[in-house]
């Protein structure tokens, strides 16, 4: 028998990522070659006119996975019988806004599609979050969702993991294939730490390659500074790079992640490596049987402590900002 289409839901479908990430997922790049899926694609009124026109482009590519397209302006309905939810859209910091503003704001967008996601969802549902503050709005989200298991809401830091693979192959020389077990641990954020104290070389211990000023001055805030410096030379932040890791996120959730390396998720802590229990922070991670797995046992030394420390007690205060809020 022909396998179900998996329905995928899209919100901010008209948005750049939005455009990046619709066309590899209709193709079969995020859940595979044999995996045919339904999109359907959730966008505020004054969009949906520009996501019909995503759509006749996703027609004529005429990909033999895709099912059928449906596009809504109410999350009730974009969200019944979602097999995989990709929350894209949200709503950007704008010029005079303050940090509790942006909150309260994605607050209006994360809380009905949370409460959506819970009364129409299917049971296996996945929940990516990609609108930023994501690790964040993620929380509010899973909050409004009671009868959704709680671990089935993540926040994206693929891409950080993927910068960080990037910048420490151009250093060493290496390709990224050669690079395993590298970390990013915390909020999407400027502050999180991408830790090389773990990853291996073709199998040397990266930190033994390089010193430790690169690794201060140059590599962290490199990593956590290229969504500002993306922003800074397109004029816009990262679209195609993100769309790129939410299909990397979601195909490793889904299809699992090779043995011997991980890969890096924000999950909500079951209090691990000191993470407050509930927080959905970056982890080193693995996928094994469609759930993602924290990586236990690693050794965390006080260069280290100090910079997931930094990072968690960032989201602490996001939690309580939403928290005193009402959001969550
Ligand atoms: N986690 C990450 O690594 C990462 C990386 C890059 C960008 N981002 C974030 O992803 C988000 C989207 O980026 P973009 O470049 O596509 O932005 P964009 O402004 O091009 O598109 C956002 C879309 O979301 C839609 N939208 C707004 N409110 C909505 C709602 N309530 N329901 C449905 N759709 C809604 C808008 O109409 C718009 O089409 C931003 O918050 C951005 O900061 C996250
Ligand atoms: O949209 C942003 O603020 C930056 C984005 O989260 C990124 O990391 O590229």
């Amino acid at each position: 028998m022909a396998q179900a289409p998996v329905n995928v839901t899209v919100t901010g479908a008209a948005g750049q990522i939005g455009y990046a990430l619709l066309f590899r997922v209709a193709s079969g790049q995020l859940l595979g070659a044999d995996t045919p899926v339904r999109l359907k694609l959730l966008e505020i009124p004054p969009a949906v006119k520009a996501a019909e026109g995503t759509a006749m482009e996703l027609d004529d590519c005429a990909f033999p996975l895709l099912s059928g397209i449906d596009i809504y302006d109410d999350p009730r309905q974009a969200f019944d019988g979602v097999n995989v939810a990709l929350l894209v859209g949200a709503r950007p910091r704008t010029k005079g806004m303050e940090r509790g503003d942006l909150l309260e704001a994605n607050g209006g967008i994360f809380k009905p599609q949370g409460e959506a996601i819970n009364a129409g969802a299917a049971s296996d549902v996945r929940v990516l979050v990609v609108g930023n503050p994501a690790n964040t709005n993620a929380l509010i989200a899973q909050s409004h969702a009671p009868d959704v298991p709680a671990e089935r809401f993540t926040a994206m830091t693929r891409l950080d993991h993927n910068r960080a693979l990037s910048q420490l192959s151009a250093k060493l020389g290496v390709g990224v294939a050669d690079i395993s077990k590298l970390t990013i641990w915390g909020n999407h954020s400027a502050t999180q730490y991408p830790d090389i104290f773990h990853a291996e070389v073709a199998g040397k211990p990266a930190a033994e390659l390089v010193d430790e000023a690169w690794l201060t001055d140059d590599f962290i805030p490199t990593v956590a500074k290229r969504g500002a410096a993306i922003i800074e030379a397109r004029g816009a932040s990262s679209a195609a790079s993100a769309a790129n890791a939410a299909i990397d996120h979601v195909h490793s959730w889904v299809n699992g992640t090779p043995e011997g390396d991980w890969t890096s998720a924000a999950i909500p802590s079951d209090g691990s490596y000191g993470v407050p229990e509930g927080l959905i922070s970056s982890f080193p991670v693995v996928s094994r049987n469609g759930a993602w797995e924290i990586v236990q046992g690693l050794e965390i030394s006080a260069f280290s402590r100090l910079r997931i420390d930094a990072s968690v007690q960032e989201l602490t205060e996001e939690r309580d900002a939403v928290a005193g809020l009402g959001l969550i």
